[in-house]
């Protein structure tokens, strides 16, 4: 008689591998403050893009500066491509209509108007240090407006540990 092996119990869920794709994407972010990573999926579960905040293409991350404060062309946010609008960028495929952007950060205003022009239709974000900022609210006015749902994600709690 066949033995039935049972499938593994404790794989991962589809939450915790898109948002753990996210976060490493982030790992790659040279920003020493803020490492920020997408992750954009399809309404079936497929992933379309990644991306993480960094400098534009050409812009070496030695020269470009990296500080927070002082005249703003001596900042970084005068430059920085966030990891949101990377991601959008990145897809080459064709549509995003209908997709979900897993982003470990809330995404700002402008990554907001990228996010809803581009048709994604959900948001699930990790942190949201950042929710008292102008920046924030006006991103989730415009998000309640155009219809694009967002949520938080729940951490399971679960250590995924990768050797490489
Ligand atoms: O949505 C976002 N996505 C994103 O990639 N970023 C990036 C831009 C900067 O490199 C960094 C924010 O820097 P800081 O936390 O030091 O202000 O995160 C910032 C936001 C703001 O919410
Ligand atoms: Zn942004």
């Amino acid at each position: 008689m066949a033995v039935h092996i049972q499938k593994r119990q404790d794989y991962i869920s589809w939450d915790e591998y898109f948002m753990g794709v996210a976060m490493l994407s982030g790992m790659r972010s040279k920003d020493p403050n803020s490492q920020v990573g997408a992750c954009i999926v399809s309404e079936d579960n497929k992933i379309l893009s990644m991306g993480y905040n960094g400098f534009p293409k050409g812009c070496s991350d030695d020269e470009f500066p990296w500080a927070r404060e002082g005249e703003p062309l001596d900042t970084k946010y005068l430059y920085v491509t966030h990891s949101e609008l990377n991601a959008i960028l990145n897809y080459r495929g064709g549509s995003l209509e209908g997709a979900k952007l897993y982003v470990s950060l809330f995404p700002c205003n402008e990554c907001a108007k990228a996010i809803i022009q581009a048709g994604i239709k959900t948001v699930i974000y990790d942190c949201d240090k950042y929710e008292h900022t102008p920046s924030v609210i006006a991103s989730k006015r415009m998000m309640d407006a155009a219809g694009v749902r967002y949520y938080k994600y729940k951490r399971s709690g679960r250590k995924i540990d990768i050797t490489v």
